[in-house]
């Protein structure tokens, strides 16, 4: 039977210990994630958004509460979790079809029904021409694709996304945007972005939270109605709703 939730937080603390003093970063935070969902975390820097996706990626441990993935207890990194950053982490050294491939080679997972999937999906997402080419060859979005491919190429059910585009011009900001919200409605992956940018997190998400306040919490959930969230990033932009749910987000990141 399918889990009704991909992710769970429990009354989750984060507290960082420095030489010289604690820092209560984080909660306590509660929240869910169901299968196939898009949620978005927004908020003020250092208000612990990326702590919240470190706890979800197993990298760090929760101080206090529980982080559960598709129900079970997570203590060290889940293979059904892949991370995805603002910086694209490509080797430099390696081509771009090897760079893809090494999610793959460091699980022991390369078969031919793997890379088949995996060039297909480079193919899929325009690199297909490329793929022979080194990192230092293509520009900043086609780099950010490829980050995106290899991330998904280990199949993974979960995406934690962090700032992933915003090195990125607009243009670039938007095709990625698009491909990247058409390839996980596609494959129904469950996706957690952290951004700094309230276009972005309205116009790809089912939900949006708002985090702030120290230490941190979540301070207001926007669902996403769902005639703006099935159209792509682009039309929901231009949605007769978007403004509106603009400025509801702006005027609570004021506060
Ligand atoms: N490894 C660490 N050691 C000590 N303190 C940390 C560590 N990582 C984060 N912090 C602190 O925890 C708080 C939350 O940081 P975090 O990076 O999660 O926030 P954020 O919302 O993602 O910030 P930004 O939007 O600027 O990326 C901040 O006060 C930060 O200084």
């Amino acid at each position: 039977m399918q889990p009704s939730h991909a992710i769970v937080l429990e009354q989750v603390i984060k507290t960082y210990m420095t030489k010289t003093e604690e820092i209560h970063a984080v909660g306590p935070v509660s929240l869910t994630v169901k299968p196939g969902e898009f949620l978005t975390l927004v908020g003020p820097s250092g208000c612990g958004k990326s702590t919240i996706l470190s706890l979800m990626a197993g990298l760090i441990p929760a101080t206090a509460g529980t982080v559960r993935i598709f129900d079970e207890t997570l203590r060290s990194p889940s293979p059904r979790v892949g991370y995805m950053l603002q910086q694209d982490c490509l080797l430099e050294w390696r081509t771009i079809k090897a760079n893809v491939m090494l999610g793959l080679e460091l699980r022991g997972l390369l078969s031919d029904r793997t890379v088949g999937r995996a060039l297909d999906l480079l193919h899929e997402l325009g690199l297909g021409d490329v793929a022979h080419h080194y990192p230092s060859q293509l520009s900043g979005g086609m780099r950010q694709r490829a980050a995106l491919v290899r991330t998904l190429a280990v199949d993974p059910d979960i995406l934690l996304l962090d700032e992933p585009f915003s090195s990125l011009d607009y243009q670039h900001k938007l095709h990625l945007e698009k491909l990247m919200v058409t390839v996980l409605r596609e494959q129904k992956k469950t996706a957690v972005l952290v951004t700094h940018d309230l276009e972005e997190a309205l116009a790809v998400s089912d939900r949006v939270l708002v985090m702030g306040g120290r230490p941190s919490q979540i301070r207001r959930t926007l669902t996403i109605p769902a005639e703006v969230r099935s159209a792509t990033p682009l039309e929901a932009r231009s949605h007769p709703m978007f403004r509106t749910l603009f400025d509801e987000l702006w005027r609570e990141m004021e506060h």
